[in-house]
């Protein structure tokens, strides 16, 4: 779809529904980072007062959270599925299976129900649209543990991988740190949301607009909770000792293109294709499991009934 068409599409009566889980280690900035995003306490902060308690007070399960959001004349149903972030002591493949599990089980709930004879019209699509992937900023390079994971989840859903409190880097650190993993997510055949463009669909505008998305990959992302007085205008920030870092200025990171992408711009894209590319796998490979399932109890059927007695 072209960016005009996006842009005509707003402004409409229904809210759109979105749904975007986010996943990383634990204490990067997740819950900091959708609180941001949505403008609004999305996701509570966790009352603590003991700060000995407060480092073992961290997000445990996978919980969503819903928020109207409303970009640019996009009003929005936003579903935030935070996930409880894993470490160095957590066995990681316990942690990616349930990520999997939940991802697919959004999948199977839609399989059910386009499967009945009469369709429930209050059914809730709660598939996931897009994973933001949270890489530590360690300036170095991908860790094997976001490999395996990305690895995992990218013939399931959308990733946008996000380098995560990218103020802790420098400019320098972090252009290299970005060339570095998207050479390494190419190296191992990742497959990331890369702002596709279509010579046939797109116009030059979004092919563009895209081409300069795709080369901010991995975004920069800041958080904060905090809101700051600077030059007479109230803006998120982090404040430092030695400067301001803001979360909508484009040169201090990225959070402002993400939002427009993930609140406005390309929220139709990243439905498609969840739709008819990533679904419509899961569902024939599904398909074809229960056929080849079938086919099996049937011979099994068969070779019981000539073992019977009496039988020709
Ligand atoms: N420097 C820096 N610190 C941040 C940023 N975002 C969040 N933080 C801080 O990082 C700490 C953890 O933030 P959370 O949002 O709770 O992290 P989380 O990833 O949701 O944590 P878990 O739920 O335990 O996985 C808090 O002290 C935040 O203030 C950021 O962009 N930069």
């Amino acid at each position: 779809m072209s960016m005009s068409d996006m842009r005509a599409r707003r402004g409409g009566k229904k809210a759109f529904l979105f749904n975007m889980i986010i996943v990383g280690q634990a204490g990067l900035g997740k819950s900091t980072f959708i609180n941001t995003l949505t403008n609004h306490p999305t996701i509570p902060k966790r009352q603590c007062d003991d700060p000995a308690q407060c480092t073992l007070e961290k997000t445990v399960d996978i919980q969503a959270y819903t928020v109207e959001t409303d970009e640019d004349g996009m009003k929005m149903q936003l579903t935030v599925v935070d996930t409880p972030g894993f470490g160095e002591n957590i066995d990681s493949s316990t942690h990616f299976n349930e990520i999997l599990s939940y991802i697919e089980h959004q999948y199977d709930d839609v399989l059910a129900e386009e499967s009945k004879i009469k369709r429930n019209p209050k059914f809730q699509d709660s598939r996931i649209h897009v994973l933001l992937y949270f890489i530590p900023p360690t300036g170095h390079a991908l860790r094997e543990i976001d490999i395996e994971l990305m690895k995992r989840l990218c013939g399931r859903v959308n990733i946008l991988p996000c380098i995560a409190k990218a103020d802790t880097l420098t400019p320098k650190e972090l252009a290299a740190f970005k060339m570095r993993i998207m050479e390494d997510i190419a190296v191992n055949e990742i497959q990331v949301f890369d702002f596709p463009c279509d010579e046939n669909e797109d116009d030059d505008e979004t092919m563009q607009e895209n081409l300069e998305l795709r080369s901010l990959l991995p975004f920069a992302v800041v958080g904060s909770d905090d809101t700051l007085l600077v030059n007479g205008r109230t803006l998120r920030a982090r404040q430092y000792p030695w400067g301001i870092v803001e979360v909508e200025n484009m040169k201090h990171c990225d959070v402002a293109q993400l939002r427009s992408v993930l609140l406005s711009t390309h929220v139709q894209e990243l439905k498609e294709l969840t739709h008819d590319v990533l679904y419509e796998a899961y569902r024939s490979e599904k398909l074809s499991q229960l056929e080849g399932l079938a086919e099996k109890l049937a011979e099994l059927n068969m070779q019981a009934q000539e073992q019977q007695p009496g039988s020709v």
